[in-house]
């Protein structure tokens, strides 16, 4: 079986977030069962050239009038689409915290390039696999332009996020207008990229079972849950997992000190490394460290992080965020504030690595969470999770509360809740070290790698490709 899998970020050649950890390690994941997987993405300023190996033929897509020229490259199974006009900028999506006003064009052209590259027979595939709001003009040209035989799985890794723009856009990927009606892409009188691959895919996953069901409700959904309610038929809900490999205490080349499950001891000197590092460790030695590392958006609970900080500048622990987007500049200056905490306002791998090992506790506060890389990687650290009760967090963490429970969940995102949970691992840190460090035992115990996960995949792309013969 081949699978073609198309992603705006797959790692390591260009990541913002979860969905490159994703297009990274599911598709090896998927490899070490048999099948052969074909990646495609633009080409971004970042991408380093090396190894890249291009195709003779280039390709003709009519954007916004005129014709764009796409140049293929190729490394290995990876598939690169050029367009200097529309990928070799600074960044991926826009500034932080903002996109470029061209995304419609950029991205709905990287579907169109792909669809053109399959019709040419640059690129084959039995089965093809589109994600996110960036790839999810692909089912529908495959279905209702191209009219390709293949099926077509969609996978929707955050809701929040729809591809929507003016329905002039539609004119500007030149669709006919026959798309723009209730049942394909318009929506509310502007056009809804994802809701046309709702519509035109065979089969919609996404990325936990509790997500799975919360979109088909009014809260989760962004306005697209009447449109799923009408689709759930054909709603799977596959959970995430994490690269084994990629993400190793026991190998990891960029923190402090290397430990593993057999001897963690390694893991607290990470953690009075980085307190040293930051000049606190006579002060927060003895101390739990809490760390942040994600998007400082909305959904990642950010506005009740910034309303609990002068109470969590109470509590005798330490604190890090990592982070980048809209919420970056009100962390500026936070240690001037707090004595008690440190945020670097950047995307940086490297760093996010050492805090992971350093830390005692990673916070999740959020709003929504389709499922979370983060809490994944921190467990697999030996780094304890302190989260709300939602979407794949529900699904991946247990409260300490239950037998073999190992996470503080709290219900809401509340700064009273964010707080209690703060305060429970903080107190269990302080007052019952040996079970501590048994719970530290315990999740680095656990397995969330790719292999069940990626079992369920290859199960739904076999049951499409049986339902299309
Ligand atoms: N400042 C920083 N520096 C370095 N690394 C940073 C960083 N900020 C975040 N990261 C990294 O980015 C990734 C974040 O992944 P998540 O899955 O937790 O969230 P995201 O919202 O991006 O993903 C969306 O897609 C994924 C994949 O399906 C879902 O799990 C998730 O719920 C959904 O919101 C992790 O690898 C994390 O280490």
């Amino acid at each position: 079986m081949q699978v073609l899998f198309l992603a705006s970020e797959i790692f390591p050649y260009a990541k913002t977030g979860g969905l490159a950890d994703v297009a990274y390690s599911l598709p090896r994941a998927l490899e070490n069962l048999g099948v052969k997987v074909l990646r495609a993405m633009p080409l971004y300023q970042k991408v380093p050239w090396e190894g890249l190996v291009p195709l003779e033929k280039t390709l003709q897509v009519r954007l916004n009038g005129r014709p764009y020229t796409f140049r293929l490259f190729r490394k290995d199974n990876h598939f690169f689409f050029e367009q200097p006009e529309l990928y070799d900028r600074p960044y991926i999506y826009g500034p932080p915290g903002g996109s470029y006003p061209d995304n419609d064009l950029r991205f709905g052209g990287f579907c169109w390039a792909v669809a053109e590259a399959l019709g040419a027979g640059l690129l084959s595939a039995d089965l093809i696999h589109a994600n996110d709001w960036q790839t999810a003009l692909y089912p529908v040209l495959h279905r209702e332009i191209y009219r390709f035989p293949q099926p077509v799985l969609f996978t929707i890794h955050n809701l929040a996020f729809q591809g929507m723009f003016e329905k002039e856009s539609l004119v500007r990927l030149e669709l006919p207008w026959s798309l723009y009606h209730m049942e394909a892409l318009e929506f509310w009188g502007k056009i809804n990229l994802m809701k046309g691959a709702i519509v035109f895919s065979d089969a919609v996953t996404t990325v936990s079972r509790t997500y799975a069901q919360e979109i088909l409700t009014y809260e989760y959904a962004y306005g697209l849950e009447g449109v799923l309610f009408k689709h759930r038929h054909k709603l799977h809900g596959i959970l995430n997992g994490i690269d084994y490999q990629l993400w190793n205490p026991e190998t990891d080349p960029h923190i402090y000190q290397n430990y593993s499950l057999r001897d963690p001891s390694g893991k607290e000197a990470n953690k009075q490394a980085m307190l040293e590092e930051l000049g606190v460790a006579a002060f927060f030695a003895e101390k739990p460290l809490f760390c942040f590392i994600n998007r400082l958006s909305h959904q990642k609970g950010v506005e009740v992080l910034l309303s609990a900080l002068p109470d969590l500048g109470r509590v005798n622990a330490f604190f890090i965020f990592l982070g980048e987007g809209e919420y970056g500049p009100q962390f500026y200056g936070l240690e001037r504030r707090y004595p008690n905490m440190f945020a670097q306002i950047v995307f940086d791998e490297a760093w996010s690595r050492k805090v992971y090992a350093a830390a005692d506790y990673i916070l999740v506060p959020s709003v929504f969470e389709p499922c979370g890389i983060t809490q994944l990687i921190a467990m697999r650290y030996g780094t304890l999770v302190v989260a709300r009760r939602t979407g794949g967090l529900a699904d991946t963490l247990v409260d300490v509360s239950y037998p073999g429970g190992y996470g503080f969940l709290f219900p809401d995102p509340t700064r009273e809740d964010l707080l209690c949970g703060v305060k429970r691992a903080a107190e269990l840190y302080n007052t019952h070290p040996r079970h501590f460090q048994k719970l530290r035992q315990r999740v680095m115990r656990l397995d969330f790698s790719w292999e069940r996960s990626a079992k369920a995949y290859l199960r739904l792309y076999r049951s499409l490709l049986k339902g299309k013969r």
